[in-house]
Order: C-alpha cells, then structure tokens, then sequence
C-alpha cells in the first residue's frame, strides 16, 4: 500500500502520474450520464481499447444500458516508481462498476496485436460466454508489433502529397499559446506503416480467431472507430498518413461483411478530447473552437456511445450514409458548425486566442484524461496508488 499526494508533472499533453481517486470519480461521472434500459437478453461483448476513450465510453455505455456482459482490453502500465496509467484506474473502476450492476464482465491487461492475447482472450471467451454478440475496436495506438513477422510498424502523422502547414494549440505553464506547425510530407513506407498500425488488418484478425474458434453468435456484429474530421484539419488527418490508415479500415469492414454470420462496419464518431487525439498537431485547437462553438451541443464520447449502443441493439435505426458508415458525428460536420469554427480558426491570434477558443475548458480536459482537476476530488490528500488490476 503506498499513498502518495499526486500532482501533475510533465511535459506538453502528457503527464507522467495519474490521480487514482480523479480516474475513478470520471469513470462514476460516465455512469451517471447513462439511462439504463432493460433488454431481453444480456448481449456478450468484447471491447479492444476499454480503458480510455471511446472505447471506455462504450464499454461503461453497454454496462450501464444494456447490462452487457464481456470482456474489455486494453493496454495499461501498473504501478511502479510512477503511478499505474489512467487507464489503469479507470479500468479498476469500471470492473467494480460492472460488479454493482451484476455484469460478468473481464479486463484483460495485454497488447491486443499479439496473437498470445487473442488466444488467451477467446479461451476465456469461450469458457466463460460460450460466444460473442459484439466485437467494438477501438484502439488507438503509436505502433504495433505484427507477431507474424515480428516487425514493427511505427504510425506518422504526415501529410500526403505535399507538405502543409497547421495552427496548433500548446500551453506554457497553463497560459495558451498559438503555434504555427508543420507537416511534412510521409513517404511511401511511413504510410503503409501507419497503416499497417492503424489500419484494418488487426481488426480483421480478430475476425478471422473468433470465426475460427466458432464464438461468432447469430447476428454477430462489430464496430471499429474512424474519423472523418473537417477541412480544417484535412491534411492532417484525412487526407494524410492516418487517414489512409481510416481508409484502410473502412475499406476492411467491407471486406468482413461479405463474410457469412459478420456484420461489420464503421462507426463516425466526432472530434472528442483523448490521449490519442491530443497528440496530433492542430486537433486541440479545433476541438477547443468547437467547444466554444457548440458548448454542450458538442457530443460527447459517452452520448455517441448510447447511440452507438441504442443502434447495434435495435432500439434506434441505423443511422448510416452513403458507404455504409454509421455516423455519429453529424452534430460536428454541419454547414453552419464547420463556418463557424473556420472563422474563429482564421480569426485565432497569439493575442485573442483565450478569447477565441475554449482554451480553458481544452487544458482542464486534457488534464482530466489524467485524473486531475476532476471537481470533487481532493488533491491535497493522499492517495492510495496501489490499485489492483481487477480479476
Ligand atoms: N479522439 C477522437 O477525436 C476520435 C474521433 C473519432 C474516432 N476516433 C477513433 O477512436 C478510436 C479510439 O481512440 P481514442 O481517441 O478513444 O483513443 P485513446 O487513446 O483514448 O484510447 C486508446 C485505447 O487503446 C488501447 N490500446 C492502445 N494500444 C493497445 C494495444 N497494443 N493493445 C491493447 N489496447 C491498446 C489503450 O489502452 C486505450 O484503451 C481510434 O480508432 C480513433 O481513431 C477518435
């Protein structure tokens, strides 16, 4: 048992400890958003990516609504000299959740692109539901070792073409400062590295060990998460290196539908403040004009995920365009939302941009990701940094 007081040390977006008692407070906040229904029959579901994100938004989503039963993964660094990870401690939340609602639901602790992990994984899968009604991938992650190969891919967040240049969000000691950043232009290999990371092929390899260990359920259904964006932060994300990745991953649900017994698709989901999102030049910004645009008509991950939620049960229709995405993100994308963020985003000065922006709300956000400055939470006390991962 260790406690400590926990502050927030560390560099950019990224911060070095976690605030256990912070995690758990926004784990319980995201419960709380959720209106429970009362299905017929508890849907199995297996999340990658349950710890942070939309994939944790999805997870407590399917928890707290449909009483889903499953196993979540994700991959989480525990306490050491450091504090364990945020995802650490919200997992830990969200398991003792999980028990207070009466799910049977696992975290699995692993690299989810390792075939030793699916393994493990659907044995226990198999042992414990016998099947899975929904396979919901959501990872986000800077590399990945293919363990067929053992080679290893690095994703670049690169433009593709030409080179582009993006304004950006940072902060000196709490104070907003506008940036001005460039994006290069990725090679050939940078993109088909990104997309071997980010794109369709580990999703599909989930696919093919479920189908091969005959766990798919009658109606199987799985979800991976793209983005679309805007024009704003197009040469960045979706005319560059990840969106070729996204591309790839669109292009991957096709292909798993045309399998018997899968339905796959993608779901849309809109700009959200995360780990993952924060580290790509530019998207702090945007998300922090949007904010200022939209206040809380600004969907969050948790109100996408009870779409999302509401949509694979049936309880709402699908809600898909023209390529057969499903789309969450329509509140972001409209004609009057996006001329409204461009103005501010052309308007945006070193001198005007707390003005402009939601500079505020953006770096509190950043900080919750990490357990801090979560209203209720005192921060002067000790905290127990030794939180078990939940068996
Ligand atoms: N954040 C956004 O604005 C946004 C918008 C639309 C779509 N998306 C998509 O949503 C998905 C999730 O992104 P996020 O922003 O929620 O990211 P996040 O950083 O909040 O979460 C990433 C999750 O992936 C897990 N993970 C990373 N590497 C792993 C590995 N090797 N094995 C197992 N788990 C691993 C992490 O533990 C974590 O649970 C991505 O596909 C992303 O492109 C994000």
């Amino acid at each position: 048992m260790t406690e400590r007081v926990i502050k927030p040390v560390g560099r950019g977006f990224l911060f070095l400890d976690s605030h256990p008692a912070g995690c758990e407070q926004i784990v319980r906040g995201l419960t709380e958003q959720v209106e429970a229904r009362t299905p017929q029959t508890r849907p199995v579901a297996l999340v990658i990516g349950s710890s942070s994100g939309y994939g944790l938004a999805a997870t407590i989503a399917g928890l707290a609504r449909y009483g889903i039963d499953g196993i979540g993964v994700s991959f989480e660094k525990a306490p050491a000299r450091r504090t364990a990870t945020a995802g650490w401690y919200r997992t830990a939340a969200t398991a003792a959740y999980a028990e207070t609602v009466g799910s049977t639901f696992h975290f699995i602790n692993a690299d989810a692109f390792a075939d030793t992990t699916k393994a493990d994984v659907l044995d226990l899968l198999q042992e414990k539901f016998g099947g899975v009604d929904y396979l919901i991938y959501s990872v986000a992650a800077p590399r990945r070792v293919d363990p067929r190969t053992d080679t290893t891919y690095q994703s670049a967040i690169k433009a593709i073409g030409q080179a582009a240049e993006t304004k950006s969000l940072a902060y000196d000691d709490g104070q907003p400062v506008l940036q001005e950043v460039g994006i290069e232009v990725a090679t050939d290999e940078e993109i088909a590295e990104t997309v071997a990371v980010m794109g369709g092929e580990d999703w599909s390899r989930w696919v093919d060990a479920l189908e091969e260990r005959k766990l798919l359920k009658d109606g199987f259904t799985t979800v991976a998460l793209t983005y679309i964006g805007s024009e704003l932060t197009g040469p960045i994300y979706r005319q560059g290196s990840i969106g070729a990745a996204k591309a790839h991953l669109e292009a991957t649900a096709r292909d798993l539908s045309s399998r018997d017994g899968v339905h796959a698709r993608t779901s849309v989901n809109g700009a959200a403040v995360t780990q993952a999102s924060s580290a790509i030049p530019g998207i702090g910004l945007y998300v922090s004009l949007l904010h200022k645009v939209l206040g809380d008509g600004l969907q969050t991950p948790m109100q996408q995920s009870i779409s999302l939620w509401d949509q694979l049960t049936g309880e709402k229709p699908l809600d898909l365009d023209e390529d057969g995405r499903i789309r969450l993100d329509r509140w972001e994308l409209t004609d009057d939302v996006q001329a409204a963020v461009r103005t501010k985003w052309d308007e945006a000065t070193q001198d005007n941009i707390a003005e402009v922006a939601d500079t505020v709300w953006f770096y509190e956000e950043v900080r919750r990701l990490y357990g801090f400055d979560v209203p209720g939470v005192d921060y002067e006390a000790p905290a127990e940094v030794d939180v078990e991962w939940p068996t």
